[in-house]
């Protein structure tokens, strides 16, 4: 059948994502309160790309932007291409500081695609929509909660990735230390070893476990739940000033790790109120996305364009 193009604008709200959560390397994710959103209409031909926010200026206008690649891929999939599309994209994500925005901009092309095709869904279901994303981005930590919402467990089967989604228990309570740097993830993945100690794998699978307890029942054992030696370690030369806020806080009791793969730092549980990280990292405390990726109808209002709606508490 050939493809039908739905009339208007569709919109996408994706929010930033935590990865890794200390032991759960490529598995654990976990969505956070804090939203890229984009609009894309059908077009006559060319595709065009207005920024704001976070990338304006620096990102691609053109069918090199992230957005527009993962929307051509997913047309792909689904049967054909629009002749142009014309893309909107109000940016609030911190990109390459390890918040998941290369997963937000992938999530968002392939479920804006998916909703201007008339049929979309029944040619490209939410689990096909998953796996393309995460083959798109190479791993499903990021994609997994930008999808689903919550803390998600992904893993990846020779046929592509699966995820669930777990509810977090009361008491976990998430804060982002953004420094200014960058640090990209192909630059953090080279500094991974080819292989670990036995020792720390096994150390590493028994936290990743624990953890799943601590985030869904028993936020007390966070802390525990949250030693990694599988790539925190190997990534610290690369980061200094992050191992050494995740090594203060956690010996001031807070369960804190570095989120996906750098620079930034997420805590779990909430840093005293007397601790003063440094003025080089900017400090949100956030709220959990429990619902994850949303598509609608028609262009964003003006009340959702700004700072605020972006759901940052402080
Ligand atoms: N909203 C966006 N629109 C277009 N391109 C983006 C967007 N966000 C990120 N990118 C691209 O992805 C790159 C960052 O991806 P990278 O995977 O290194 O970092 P991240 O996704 O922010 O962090 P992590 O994967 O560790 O959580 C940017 O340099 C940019 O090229
Ligand atoms: N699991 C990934 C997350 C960042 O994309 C990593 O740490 O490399």
């Amino acid at each position: 059948m050939p493809l039908t193009f739905t009339a208007g604008p569709v919109r996408v709200r994706v929010p930033a994502t935590s990865a890794n959560l200390g032991p759960g390397f490529d598995a654990l994710g976990l969505a956070l309160g804090l939203h890229d959103d984009v609009t894309a209409e059908v077009t006559s031909g060319g595709v065009r790309v207005a920024v704001h926010g976070e990338g304006a200026g620096e990102l691609p206008e053109d069918d090199r932007h992230l957005v527009a690649r993962a929307m051509r891929r997913t047309f792909d999939v689904l049967g054909g291409q629009p002749a142009g599309l014309a893309l909107e994209c109000v940016n609030r994500i911190p990109q390459a500081r390890g918040l998941g925005s290369s997963s937000a901009a992938i999530v968002a092309g392939v479920l804006l695609a998916r909703a201007l095709v008339t049929d979309g869904v029944e040619r490209l279901d939410d689990a096909g929509a998953l796996r393309l994303a995460a083959e798109i981005e190479g791993h499903p930590d990021n994609v997994a909660p930008c999808l689903l919402g919550g803390f998600t467990i992904a893993w990846t089967e020779p046929s592509g990735a699966g995820a669930v989604s777990l509810p977090v228990a009361e008491g976990v309570r998430p804060t982002v230390f953004v420094p200014a740097e960058r640090g990209l993830t192909e630059t953090a993945r080279a500094a991974l070893p080819a292989t670990v100690p036995h020792a720390d794998a096994a150390l590493n699978a028994g936290r990743a476990a624990l953890l799943v307890h601590a985030l869904t029942a028993a936020p007390a054992l966070l802390l525990p739940a949250t030693v990694d030696r599988l790539h925190q370690d190997y990534r610290a030369p690369g980061m200094p000033q992050t191992a050494a806020l995740v090594a203060a806080l956690r010996a001031a009791g807070v369960a804190a790790v570095v989120s996906g793969a750098g620079p930034t730092v997420l805590a779990l549980t909430e840093p005293p109120a007397d601790f003063a990280p440094g003025t080089e990292w900017q400090v949100w405390r956030l709220a959990i996305e429990a619902s994850g990726a949303t598509v609608a109808r028609g262009r964003l209002g003006h009340a959702e364009r700004g700072p605020v709606a972006a759901g940052r508490k402080s």
